[in-house]
């Protein structure tokens, strides 16, 4: 039974009046959602998912609404960043709705103004959390976590012109000794960028600017996080750009000075010669 309070629509029933939920997928197939996330979609009145953040590249969207057992709408970034009042918003005011991204719903992505307009159209908010490539990346690397310092995206060019960003972004965390994570943007005309690409164009905006905040630096390339077969490898910048990593997802690091543990870690499992 509904009721509105406030104009606010509320299932007594259902126990509680939290009407979005962001759940976190994980990092590569249908299996890696949580099984509280799994609950919460199984009994949702509408699911949405958005794969414009991110991707399960181990799984279809067949194979996940036949383990959800029921349909997802997936939106593109106007539909989620422009008019959400006529999706998302619009449904979650009287019904249950979920909404999936991969890894983790609030780690970057914009999904916070999403959950802010929900809010203040008096829509309760909840997060089911997912496994995040932030987190992964220091798994699979042994980089310490608290190492890094602001991430960046490397972009595909806009006309051209390549986004000197990201350059930045490791100009500053070295000089303050920390890590750089670096994503690589995904579009949907042009694809996945891949690891070799990204190396390519920090080394092009390094050629320009002549800094030297790339000579002889690090790189470490780490891709498909979370499949069965993950690939990580670490060597210079140079060397990183020629190597062979696979099929997307694609991120990679470039660190600030390796602590002793780091160093034997990426040797390890990265490969890095000495
Ligand atoms: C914008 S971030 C979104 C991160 C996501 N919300 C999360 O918490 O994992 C997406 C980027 O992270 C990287 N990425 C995500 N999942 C990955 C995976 N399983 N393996 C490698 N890179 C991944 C890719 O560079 C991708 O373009």
């Amino acid at each position: 039974m509904r009721q509105t309070v406030n104009n606010i629509s509320m299932r007594p029933e259902l126990g509680v009046v939290t009407m979005l939920t962001f759940i976190g997928l994980g990092l590569w197939d249908e299996n890696d959602v949580s099984l509280k996330g799994l609950e919460a979609i199984r009994e949702a009145d509408v699911v949405y998912a958005e794969f414009y953040t991110s991707r399960l590249m181990g799984t279809t969207l067949e194979k996940m609404e036949a383990l959800y057992g029921k349909p997802v709408k997936v939106l593109v970034r106007e539909d989620v960043e422009q008019h959400p009042k006529d999706n998302v918003l619009k449904d979650a005011l009287d019904k249950k709705v979920v909404f999936l991204t991969g890894g983790d719903a609030m780690v970057a992505t914009t999904h916070v103004d999403l959950r802010l307009r929900a809010q203040k159209m008096g829509i309760d908010t909840a997060i089911i959390h997912g496994a995040s490539i932030s987190s992964a990346v220091c798994g699979a690397t042994g980089l310490q976590n608290y190492r890094f310092g602001k991430s960046a995206t490397i972009a595909f060019p806009y006309k051209n012109i390549i986004s000197e960003t990201p350059y930045d972004t490791i100009k500053m965390n070295k000089a303050n000794g920390l890590h750089t994570l670096l994503f690589l943007d995904i579009d949907r005309e042009k694809g996945y960028m891949t690891i070799n690409r990204g190396v390519e164009l920090l080394l092009a905006v390094e050629e320009r600017r002549k800094e030297g905040v790339l000579t002889d630096a690090l790189g470490v390339g780490i891709a498909r996080a979370g499949s069965p077969a993950p690939c990580v490898k670490a060597a210079k910048l140079d060397e990183l750009k020629a190597l062979d990593f696979g099929a997307p997802l694609h991120i990679m690091v470039v660190p600030a000075e390796l602590h002793f543990l780091e160093e034997e870690a990426l040797q390890a499992l990265a490969g890095l010669k000495t």
